[in-house]
């Protein structure tokens, strides 16, 4: 069994090798902590966290390295408009990001460095890369002589005189396709002392030294969206390699969720935020639509489309919930099918692998129908083993425990309701029914529909 990846800089499919045998080491870009996550940001952190949780199923030994942009021109700009200090516009949208993860069942990654908490680093590969003749510092900024590196813009396959030249007369760069490592201070912004001068790190030059630090100057693959490509990732490589890393073995890049075409984005104003989406969809049901597409396949935002994929897991879910009733507790298998595993030893194919977890249910469906109990629960340990892998084990621990909660919650609020609705009856019963009229209105405004029924009142949550 080999794993197979799409390699962006090779620009074809590779057998995985691993620089260190049985191990794996990824470096994601994350999140720029500049506003809430919407459904893009976090389609970003589940391919990659189904690519994670692929490999440690074949046995590898996972680093999973997922970084915070926590300075970045766009968290300045907002600070400078809201009034709101920097820091703490990250550390609340940073703790957005987090929550949006874990509700949609993304395991924590093995470090999650902030890049304000690694400027030695940065100021340490600025030295390097001075030295060595291809950065050089003007006026407190540094900048990358993009053509001092042969072989820059190798991911994008781009030639450097192709590239538009953003410069401008007098901004002291070589070139003007030079890209700021570092930023000279300016008044009311955040700075750090450095050698050139006090000023604050580029984007690009925060990932390459986090990616030094955690996981070495060769690791095996370096992950982001496609918009990452150009310029972000091609000038973290440039300044890692100059500097003497090989830097990422691989490059896995995952497509978008777009809205009429277009990717979605805080800055175009096309932005589905996931706090917004996790009222109004099961989170289990956010991650099978977010994750099952194929990675490198874009996802147009459509509510029709989120409801097949709440009926096609409602489909999966069922079939569990059948089986468990007639046979009691079914661990899952230790092994997954081998169609399954081929699937997603093939550049992740989960599209293929969920049709094997479909037809797999559509076995067990038979089995129950034919009454087959021992093939049913055959067909469950497959079942919960393939979802496990994706995340979407719905009697996994990270999403019973939700339900167990949700169900000790139904069991009070029924009470309560039904104590409420105790005191409605006897308003009515003493013909009080202003009263009863203004109990019902509070019920309604906490989001329950009451219906009477020959046998008593019902309750139901009402629409959101
Ligand atoms: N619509 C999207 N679909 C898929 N991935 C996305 C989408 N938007 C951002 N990403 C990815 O999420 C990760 C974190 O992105 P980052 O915080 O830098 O946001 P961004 O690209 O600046 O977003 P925005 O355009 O909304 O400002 C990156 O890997 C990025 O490629
Ligand atoms: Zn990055």
């Amino acid at each position: 069994m080999t794993i197979r990846l799409y390699d962006t800089s090779a620009r074809q499919t590779r057998d995985f090798t691993p620089l260190t045998p049985g191990c794996v080491s990824i470096y994601l870009c994350g999140a720029t902590v500049q506003a809430a996550p919407h459904i893009g940001h976090i389609r970003s952190g589940l391919n990659f966290d189904i690519m994670r949780r692929w490999f440690s199923y074949r046995g590898y030994e996972v680093t999973f390295v997922r970084n915070v942009t926590d300075i970045d021109d766009k968290i300045l700009v907002k600070a400078a408009d809201s009034g709101e200090p920097w820091w703490s516009i990250g550390y609340r949208n940073e703790r957005a990001f987090n929550d949006a993860y874990e509700a949609l069942g993304c395991l924590p990654p093995t470090y999650e460095p902030r890049a304000t908490g690694h400027i030695p680093e940065m100021i340490e590969m600025m030295r390097g890369l001075i030295e060595r003749g291809h950065a050089y510092a003007v006026e407190g900024n540094v900048y990358f002589d993009v053509r001092s590196l042969a072989g820059y813009l190798r991911l994008s396959n781009q030639e450097l005189d192709n590239v538009p030249n953003a410069g401008d007369a007098g901004d002291g760069k070589r070139d003007g396709r030079d890209f700021a490592m570092w930023k000279a201070a300016k008044p009311g912004e955040p700075s750090w002392e450095t050698p050139w001068g006090r000023g604050r790190p580029g984007w690009h030059l925060e990932c390459s030294a986090m990616a030094h630090k955690y996981l070495g100057s060769h690791f095996d693959i370096h992950g982001g969206g496609i918009d990452l490509i150009f310029p972000h990732h091609e000038n973290e490589i440039a300044q890692a390699v100059a500097y003497g890393d090989d830097f990422a073995a691989y490059w896995a890049h995952n497509a978008w969720v777009t809205m009429s075409g277009e990717k979605m984005s805080k800055s175009l104003g096309n932005s589905v935020l996931v706090s917004e989406m996790v009222k109004r969809w099961r989170p289990i049901v956010l991650r099978y639509y977010l994750g099952t597409p194929h990675y490198r396949s874009m996802i147009e935002y459509s509510e029709e489309a989120l409801r097949e994929a709440e009926s096609a897991f409602a489909r999966i879910e069922g079939f569990v919930q059948r089986v468990v009733e007639k046979a009691g507790p079914v661990e899952p298998a230790t092994e997954v099918p081998l169609a399954f595993a081929e699937a997603l030893d093939d550049d992740l194919g989960v599209p293929q692998a969920l049709a094997i977890i479909h037809t797999t249910v559509r076995q067990g469906n038979s089995a129950l129908t034919a009454d087959d109990k021992e093939s049913a629960v055959a067909r469950l340990a497959e079942v919960r083993a393939m979802l496990g892998v994706l995340g979407l084990d719905p009697l996994d621990e990270h999403w019973c425990d939700d339900g167990e909660r949700g169900d000790d919650l139904h069991g009070v609020v029924d009470s309560l309701v039904r104590l409420v609705l105790e005191q409605r009856q006897a308003a009515r019963a003493r013909k009080d029914y202003g009263t009863a009229d203004a109990i019902r209105d509070q019920l309604q405004q906490s989001g329950l529909v009451i219906e009477d029924t020959p046998a008593g009142p019902r309750w139901e949550l009402g629409p959101r």
